[in-house]
C-alpha cells in the first residue's frame, strides 16, 4: 500500500448490522486532534437534520472520552431485549447510544486498550436496535488510531465529515485524514472548520483568536469541500454544559436544507422532491 501507513485491510468485510435496523446513511465526525468540537459539531449536525425532520441517531464511537450524552442532558440507560439494546431518545427523538450511558457512574473513567474500544464501537453497531433512521452519525475519537480505523473498516459508511479548528488546520492534519480515508475507500463529503473567530460583544469586530481561517486555502489545495465556518459562540458552551444543545438556535447551518446539497449524495427522504 503506497502513501502511508495502515494495518491490513485484508479483514476489512463489512460486520452485519443489527437485522431490525433500516439506517439509509451514516456519516463519520473525524478531527485530526481533541478539542476542536467534534462532539459538539456531531451533536449540532443532528439537531439541524432533526429540525428538518429526518430521524437521526448518534453512535458515540469516543469511547473513552464520551460526552454527547452530555450535551443532550441525557442520563437514561438503554433498554436491552432480546434483540439488543433500544438507544434513549433526546426531546427532538434523536437516539444516543454511548458508553457512558452503560457505565454505573457517568463520571467513571473507561480505561481499556484498543482491541476493546474498537470491539465496543462493531456492537454499538450490531447490538443496538436504531431502527428506521435516515442518518445515523458516528462520533469518532480525534486522531487515526483503532476506533477511527475499526469504524472505516467495518461499519458501511456514505462518508467522513473533518472538523478542525484554525490552530489546528494545517494541510498536514487533514491531509493525513483525507489520506487514511482514501486507503480504506471512504469518500471525504467536507470539512468543518470550527472556532473560526469570535465577536467582540462591544465592538461586534471579528476576533481571530486561533489565528487567520486557513479553511479556504485548505479546501483548494486538497480538494475537499468546506461545508461551513463556526464561530466560538459562549451561549453555545452555555447550553452544551446545561445538556441543552437542541435549544441552539444563533447558527445552525445544518438546519438548512442546502447543507444535504452540499454534502452532494443521495439523501432525499423517500417520496421526497420527486
Ligand atoms: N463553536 C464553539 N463555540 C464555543 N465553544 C465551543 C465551540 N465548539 C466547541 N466548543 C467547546 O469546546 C469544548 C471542546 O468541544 P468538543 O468536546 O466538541 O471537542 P472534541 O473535538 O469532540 O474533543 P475530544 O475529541 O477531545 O473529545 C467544549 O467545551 C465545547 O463546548
Amino acid at each position: 500500500m503506497s502513501g502511508g501507513t495502515a494495518c491490513s485491510t485484508k479483514n476489512s468485510e463489512k460486520i452485519k448490522e443489527n437485522e431490525l435496523n433500516r439506517i439509509k446513511h451514516v456519516i463519520a465526525i473525524m478531527s485530526g486532534k481533541g478539542g476542536v468540537g467534534k462532539t459538539s459539531i456531531t451533536g449540532l449536525m443532528a439537531v439541524g437534520l432533526a429540525h428538518q425532520g429526518y430521524s437521526v441517531g448518534i453512535l458515540d464511537g469516543d469511547i473513552t472520552g464520551p460526552s454527547i450524552p452530555k450535551i443532550f442532558g441525557i442520563k437514561k440507560k438503554p433498554e436491552s431485549f432480546e434483540f439488543g439494546f433500544l438507544p434513549p431518545e433526546s426531546l427532538l427523538g434523536i437516539r444516543i447510544m454511548s458508553l457512558n450511558l452503560l457505565l454505573p457512574k457517568e463520571d467513571d473513567p473507561v480505561v481499556w486498550r484498543g482491541p476493546l474500544l474498537a470491539g465496543t464501537v462493531k456492537q454499538f453497531w450490531t447490538d443496538v436496535v436504531w431502527g428506521d433512521l435516515d442518518f445515523l452519525l458516528v462520533d469518532l475519537p480525534p486522531g487515526t488510531g483503532d476506533v477511527p480505523l475499526t469504524v472505516m473498516q467495518s461499519i458501511p459508511l456514505d462518508g467522513i465529515i473533518i472538523v478542525s479548528s484554525p490552530q489546528d488546520l494545517a494541510v498536514m492534519v487533514v491531509k493525513k485524514a483525507i489520506k487514511m480515508a482514501g486507503m480504506l475507500k471512504i469518500p471525504v463529503l467536507g470539512m468543518v472548520e470550527n472556532m473560526s473567530y469570535a465577536v467582540c460583544p462591544h465592538c461586534g469586530r471579528e476576533l481571530r483568536i486561533f489565528g487567520p481561517s486557513r479553511a479556504e486555502k485548505v479546501a483548494s489545495e486538497t480538494g475537499v469541500k468546506l461545508l461551513g465556518i463556526i464561530p466560538i459562540d459562549p451561549e453555545f458552551v452555555e447550553l452544551c454544559d446545561k445538556g441543552q444543545i437542541e435549544r441552539y438556535r444563533n447558527y445552525n447551518m445544518f438546519s438548512d436544507k442546502a447543507f444535504l446539497e452540499t454534502l452532494n449524495f443521495s439523501n432525499k427522504k423517500e417520496g421526497e422532491g420527486q
